[in-house]
């Protein structure tokens, strides 16, 4: 049935408050078995042709007409987060990603008044097994861009350990954190940032590579990237589906087409970012129109900045 979901997680809370239309009723009354003193109950059959987001009790896509409008919000999003778990916990823990999440983040958070990172902890959701200097370096891209922005601590940052082999990197970067979250078997983060590469991968976790069934690793070694540099760590599934809440910014005409796989299904193994499920948090897709152009699932628009 066109537009429903396939990803099982029930009915939604929430009534629909903004289905994209068309609902349309088909009935089809079937016949009563004449000869027989018991007639066959009368089945209805309701065929549904209903556009929403595939789980209106969690997902929520929000289009923004450009990067202009959507960074403001995704930053007011980190904050209002941020601020729920320093209450609640009194700390915010975050999982950032490259791509162009960086320049954003770097743009809109350090704008925000009154913004305190003093009890943030910022991990990795993938890092790039490189020197912190170069240019290819996750943390230094964030180092230089964001750090220095915003009052976190550098104890506030958990970063690879660039020196080491990738295997070592791996097992490393997941002690530390463990250390950071000692409570817990699988890290909760109270948010993850991710992005999607135009093949439909998000943190380091490729279409068809066998880490996309790691199970027991908090935090995977990849040695053969297909998207240079080719040695990278990255927080696995069970990670990432922890989270309370996930939040994809995806934004470019280039991502239309497998924006619409991801958020639409299609034939085909599933793609990376589909696999992102928070199974008790909360997942956002803040993009843009013209990656937003293929869509046909219900999304909610946003003319200007707004607050999620
Ligand atoms: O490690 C990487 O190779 C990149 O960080 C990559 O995974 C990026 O996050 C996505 O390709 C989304 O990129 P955009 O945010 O630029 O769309």
């Amino acid at each position: 049935m066109a537009g429903t979901e396939s990803s099982g997680r029930g009915l939604p809370k929430e009534p629909f408050t903004e289905p994209s239309l068309a609902l349309v009723g088909v009935f089809v009354r079937e016949s009563v078995v004449p000869s027989c003193r018991c007639p066959r109950p009368i089945q209805i059959k309701l065929s549904i042709n209903c556009s929403f987001s595939s789980d209106m009790s969690a997902r929520r896509v929000v289009v923004f007409p450009s990067a202009a409008e959507l960074g403001p919000t995704l930053a007011h999003l980190v904050a209002s987060r941020a601020d729920k778990a320093l209450k609640d916990r009194g700390r915010f823990t975050v999982g950032l990603s490259g791509g162009s999440l960086v320049s954003m983040l770097s743009k809109e958070l350090p704008a925000l008044p009154d913004l305190d990172c003093s009890r943030w902890l910022a991990g990795f959701c993938d890092e790039r097994l490189v020197p912190f200097d170069d240019g290819e370096s996750t943390y230094g891209l964030y180092k230089s861009q964001l750090f220095s922005k915003i009052n976190i601590p550098d104890s506030g940052v958990l970063a690879i350990d660039p020196s080491l082999t990738v295997h070592e990197c791996a097992e490393d970067y997941a002690n530390k954190l463990k250390k950071a979250f000692p409570n817990e078997d699988i890290p909760v983060f109270d948010v993850l940032l991710l992005g999607m590469g135009p093949d439909g991968h998000t943190c380091s976790l490729f279409p068809d590579h066998p880490l996309l069934e790691e199970t027991q690793k908090i935090v995977a070694p990849i040695n053969n990237s297909p998207k240079p540099p080719p040695q990278r760590v990255t927080m696995t599934f069970p990670v990432v589906n922890s989270a309370r809440c996930v939040v994809f910014v995806s934004t470019g005409g280039s991502k239309a087409a497998v924006l619409k796989q991801v958020l639409e299904g299609g034939e085909g193994p599933t793609l990376p970012a589909a696999r992102v499920v928070p199974s008790q948090g909360e997942l956002f897709w803040l993009i843009d129109e013209p990656a937003a152009a293929s869509l046909t699932v219900h999304v909610e628009r946003q003319s200007t900045a707004a607050k999620l």
